[in-house]
């Protein structure tokens, strides 16, 4: 445990058994403007904790899934049985006991949802309790959400990396780009408020080009740019220009693509990229020469999440290189994850709490990771709200990297301002890669 924590882990570990009095939820609308679930529990010392669940447009066939309601309001969207749910049976057993940790709470709310994917209840609504009594438990031990998070994991807290989505395509944006994100990395600078400072100058700088070349600066879902481009090369031209422009070296910021292969995989280990074909092979190759070519330092879900071949060819192709990341491939599950790294698919896992439903079994695939060596990156979804908890996730669990979408675009930049409020907070923390 890091120096920075206060006094007596045991104090942060058992800071005392939750007592929930009463279990609130309700519909809210998030960044896309769908319906998303909000919860908020009262303890019995009459504190209040709330966390609200993001949702994801680009999904895993394996994730944990959501309750949505089969009405003709909000599109089919809506959560009202998510939230009648958590009032009822959920309310019922929280209400019931008191708790000891967070991972008796989760596994008590697995257990009543009694599917593996939690689809009774729904990952929506389980998610969201998980992470308001994450809160409580924080709360009963006196400690800022990251040092909690901190003493469960047994990490160092670690200022991370920010990776700012600033060019959106794929399933994000209704340009013709195929690779759905295009992230810078300040990997290079000293501090967090230095890297938002990076972020902020390389997205004004891109805007400019943007306006300019494009007469547009219209925005894909995570608040990067969507213009009107379909080659993932002119995209990184516009890129690497623009960090030069904002008077960056790519030693300080550096490149990072989510390609999300998923949604331009054709089947068969076939693959379409800006309207030509590709086997996985030359696919593998294309990778490879973008390396060659741009600063790109990461590379999530360069391959369909079941196409194993693929991924292990681009692994042996490159993961020596870069870094080989697994997110619809791996969903946050450790089981997964732990067969990833047998399998050399990837060196990196992607972390979304809701992809797996809880915040304790999150933490699993976090341990899951660092024993075999992989890095972690904790992720934002791209439907959002205002809500940090993943900010005070990536830095209590000291894994260095987090993604949050562009630096614009309040639901984002909630994140990124949590962050330097940590670091103002607690400026001996160190910032950078694990
Ligand atoms: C954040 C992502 O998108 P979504 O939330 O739509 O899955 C992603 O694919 O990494
Ligand atoms: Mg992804």
């Amino acid at each position: 445990m890091s120096s920075t924590a206060p006094s007596g882990i045991q104090d942060v570990l058992h800071g005392g058994r939750l007592s929930i009095t009463s279990v609130r939820a309700e519909q809210v609308l998030d960044s896309r403007g769908w319906p998303t679930i909000s919860v908020a529990l009262t303890l019995d010392d009459g504190s209040v904790h709330e966390a609200a669940a993001p949702a994801g447009a680009s999904t895993g066939a394996f994730e944990a899934v959501e309750l949505r309601d089969d009405a003709p309001e909000y599109s089919g969207r809506g959560v009202l049985n998510a939230v009648a749910g958590v009032e009822g049976a959920v309310a019922a057993t929280l209400t019931a006991t008191p708790w000891d940790g967070i991972r008796q709470l989760d596994d008590a709310l697995r257990e009543l949802d009694g599917t593996p994917n939690l689809a009774r209840l729904g990952a929506n609504a389980i998610v969201a309790v998980s992470m308001a009594a994450s809160r409580g438990f924080a709360h009963l031990a006196g400690v800022p959400l990251y040092v909690w998070i901190a003493a469960q994991t047994g990490s160092d807290p670690l200022m991370p990396v920010p990776h700012f989505n600033v060019l959106n395509g794929g399933a994000h944006a209704a340009n013709d780009l195929d690779f759905q994100e295009f992230m810078i990395a300040p990997v290079g600078v000293g501090s967090e408020q230095d890297a938002v400072r990076a972020g902020s100058e390389t997205y004004h700088a891109l805007q400019a080009a943007v306006r300019d070349q494009f007469h547009t600066a219209g925005l894909g879902d995570e608040g990067g740019f969507a213009p009107p481009i379909a080659n993932p090369v002119q995209a990184l031209d516009l890129l690497v220009a623009a960090i030069a422009t904002a008077g960056y070296t790519t030693d300080q910021v550096k490149v990072a693509i989510d390609p999300a292969a998923n949604g331009f995989y054709l089947g068969d280990g076939n693959y379409q990229v800006d309207g030509r074909r590709l086997d996985r092979r030359q696919l593998v190759d294309y990778y490879d020469g973008l390396l060659g070519d741009y600063p790109i330092w990461s590379l999530e879900d360069g391959m369909a999440e079941n196409d194993f071949e693929g991924w292990q060819l681009l692994f042996e192709r490159v993961g020596d290189r870069a870094q080989v990341m697994g997110d619809d491939l791996f969903v946050t599950d450790p089981a997964r994850i732990r067969q990833g790294a047998a399998e050399h698919y990837a060196n990196s896992a992607l972390i979304k709490v809701n992809q797996i439903g809880t915040v304790s079994q999150t933490f699993d695939a976090i341990a899951a990771a660092r024993e075999n060596d992989m890095t972690c990156m904790v992720s934002h979804r791209s439907g959002e709200t205002p809500d940090t908890f993943i900010a005070d996730l990536v830095v209590g669990t000291g894994v260095g990297q987090i993604k949050s979408g562009a630096p614009a675009r309040g639901e984002r930049v909630a994140k990124y301002n949590r962050l330097m409020s940590i670091e103002r907070s607690e400026p001996r923390l160190r910032y950078g890669l694990r």
